[in-house]
């Protein structure tokens, strides 16, 4: 089994590479899925209180606690399925880094997605998920959230880097590329529905990032 984790600051595109996954049939597990359901089983809101369980959850079991009780539901989805890769969505430190090699050791590969803050923001904004994702102010403060964590870090020692700087449709090429799916494989469940209809109905005419509009092609 290879398990492909993803690391990257707000907006920078880990969401789109899991729903590539997805679309392949690879099966994915979010991390933040850990939180919400640790908050819902205490009884909280997790639109609400996902921050401060997540801090919970760290002192009360350790800085990998999210990692740990992640990784059987990794095996999980593993054994559900009959591909031979999992997405992880969404590491945060070099802790739940070393534990997730020590689990699965060279099987294991960490992929970094990045993207400039103003892209990031420019990206969100249009997302609109909610209030926050409209908000500069709120984006550098979970930036630095995330990085005073060790998301820095944990970029830094990723296997694969991918920079999400172009468009989308070239972004999900890359992931793709990056996931071992065959091209054709990747859209045939999603047909052309949901976020599968933004790629470009022209592969060949963005896979320059470099294209003047290149990141542009939102607005
Ligand atoms: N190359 C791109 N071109 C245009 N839009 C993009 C590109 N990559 C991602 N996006 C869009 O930017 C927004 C943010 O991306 P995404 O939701 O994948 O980020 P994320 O890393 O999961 O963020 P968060 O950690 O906040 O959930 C989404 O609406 C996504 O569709």
């Amino acid at each position: 089994m290879n398990v492909i984790g993803t690391v990257g600051l707000p907006g920078s595109g880990k969401g789109e590479a899991a729903n590539v996954a997805e679309e392949a049939g690879i099966p994915v597990v979010v991390m933040g899925d850990v939180i919400r359901a640790e908050c819902r089983r205490r009884g909280l809101d997790p639109a609400e209180h996902h921050g401060r369980i997540a801090g919970a959850l760290r002192e009360e079991e350790g800085d990998d606690a999210i990692a740990a009780r992640t990784l059987p539901l990794i095996r999980e989805a593993a054994a559900e399925s009959d591909r031979e890769a999992v997405l992880v969505d969404g590491l945060r430190s070099t802790v739940e880094l070393e534990r997730f090699r020590d689990a699965f050791g060279d099987d294991f590969t960490l992929v970094a997605v990045r993207a400039p803050f103003e892209l990031r923001a420019e990206r969100l904004d249009e997302r609109g998920r909610d209030d926050s994702d409209s908000d500069l102010e709120a984006l550098r403060e979970r930036d630095a959230r995330e990085l005073e964590l060790g998301l820095g870090e944990t970029l830094d020692r990723a296997d694969v880097e991918i920079d999400n700087t172009g468009t989308l449709a070239a972004f999900r090429r890359r992931v793709r590329e990056v996931l071992g799916v065959a091209d054709g494989e990747a859209s045939e469940e999603s047909a052309d529905g949901g976020a599968a209809g933004d790629a470009d109905p022209d592969p060949e005419s963005d896979t320059d990032p470099a294209a003047p509009n290149a990141g542009g092609d939102g607005s």
